[in-house]
């Protein structure tokens, strides 16, 4: 049976994730992955919405237009027809404040964030390139990381320079704001109406890492800023860092801007530190101290931030766990709560090894909880309204 679709579209340095809906709707139909790809084992899996595997396809050598080819020919096989494609764009600067229909103008103002997001937003556009080429009548909408963010403090988005810079763009804008602004969806079912409206602290943890304060499901203040370098330690960034640093790769070690680049979004955070790997999964079960100093050094730097935020939103009733590391790992949550306990946060040691949707104990007297994110999910509502009829 055929069937129209939007077809959502997360790209990532090496990955490529994908979500077909019903179109105007957030029922997703069937999702998918190309895994490995631009490092010479891209691999393909496409699953049904009750969970069959329909494809599981090595592509070899591919990078981002192959990978998204592969992809656009299945869902094709499979009788799925893309209407419309919605990409995450994690950089809208100051201009992109709401889901937009991308079109040459849009684009090439895209391009120019490019340096400021550079491990996402060249390969958003890359694929944003591939199907213009591909499927060049099939209309492609932005939605954006930052735009959740545009309700935030304007003392928040302030750094401390010149107004002048500030006036031409240099401000925090806040990151993974597709993944806050699912949890602000859920809130009101899984936390209850009031208590949703409350002080909430997001922590997304993935390969990139945040925090969110909310406030009546508003973003009131989060931990990244002009880049989504910045805040919390994370796979392979090094989150907040005195600028002397750099100038001191620069003059000090010869680095010039693109091995500085490189040192701050490939070579730091949880691999520079530990010196074994970036994912979670393989330090939190290595005795060697440097794995566990940088376990210790995430849940430092999180706990820490949520103080922060805490000060920001004007107290703090529940945190929210989400993401890769968020929703899975038991020992990372219970060291970030353990650094909290002094505010109020109990945590209860059964949920919290399970993976419960509330992980504080009955009497703590603020919540713990862990919801999954769901940023194509939150595409496909932004999306709803510019989709053609
Ligand atoms: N069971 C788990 N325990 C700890 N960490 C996990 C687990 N599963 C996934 N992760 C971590 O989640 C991270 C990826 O999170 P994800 O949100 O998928 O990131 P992204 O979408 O930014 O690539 C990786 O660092 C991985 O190690
Ligand atoms: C903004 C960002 O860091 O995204 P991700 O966590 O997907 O790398
Ligand atoms: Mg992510």
């Amino acid at each position: 049976m055929s069937c129209n679709v939007l077809l959502a579209l997360n790209a990532g340095s090496a990955t490529l994730k994908f979500r077909c809906f019903l179109p105007g709707s957030d029922v997703a139909l069937a999702k998918g992955l190309v895994d490995g790809v631009g490092r010479g084992r891209a691999h393909l899996t496409l699953t049904a919405a009750d969970g069959s595997v329909l494809v599981d396809q090595p592509l070899g050598e591919s990078g981002h237009a192959a990978a998204l080819g592969a992809v656009l020919a299945q869902l094709d096989t499979h009788g799925w027809h893309p209407v419309a494609v919605v990409h995450r764009i994690v950089h809208g600067g100051t201009r992109f404040r709401q889901a937009t229909r991308l079109d040459t103008a849009t684009i090439d103002a895209l391009r120019e964030l490019s340096s400021l997001a550079p491990l996402h937003q060249p390969v958003a556009l890359a694929a944003i390139d591939a199907l213009t080429t591909i499927a060049p009548d099939t209309p492609q909408i932005g939605c954006f990381d930052t735009a959740f963010h545009t309700t935030q403090d304007p003392l928040a988005a302030r750094f401390g320079i010149a107004r002048h810079w500030h006036d031409r763009g240099v401000q925090r804008y806040g990151f993974h704001g597709l993944s806050y602004a699912t949890i602000a969806h859920k809130l009101p079912a899984l936390i209850g109406p009031d208590a949703a409206e409350q002080r909430v602290v997001v922590l997304h943890l993935g390969s990139g890492a945040s925090a969110c304060a909310l406030h009546q499901r508003r973003s009131v203040a989060s931990s990244m800023g002009f880049s989504a370098a910045d805040g919390l330690l994370m796979s392979t960034r090094p989150g907040g860092l005195d600028p002397e640093v750099v100038l001191y790769w620069q003059e000090q070690a010869g680095m010039n801007v693109a091995n500085v680049r490189s040192e701050i979004y490939k070579r730091s955070g949880l691999l520079g530190v530990s010196g074994i790997s970036a994912d979670m999964r393989d330090l939190q079960d290595n005795d060697r101290p440097e794995a566990n100093e940088a376990v210790e050094l995430f849940c430092y730097r999180a706990a820490r931030e949520v103080g922060a935020l805490a000060v920001q939103a004007g107290g703090l009733d529940h945190i929210v766990f989400t993401a890769g590391i968020g929703e899975r790992s038991t020992p990372v949550r219970r060291r970030i709560v353990e650094r909290l306990s002094w505010l109020g946060f109990q945590l209860d040691a059964a949920a919290n090894d399970s993976n419960a949707l509330r992980i504080s104990t009955v009497d703590s007297p603020r919540g713990i909880w862990v919801i999954p994110t769901d940023e194509e999910g939150q595409m496909a509502r932004e999306a709803a309204a510019l989709i053609p009829a």
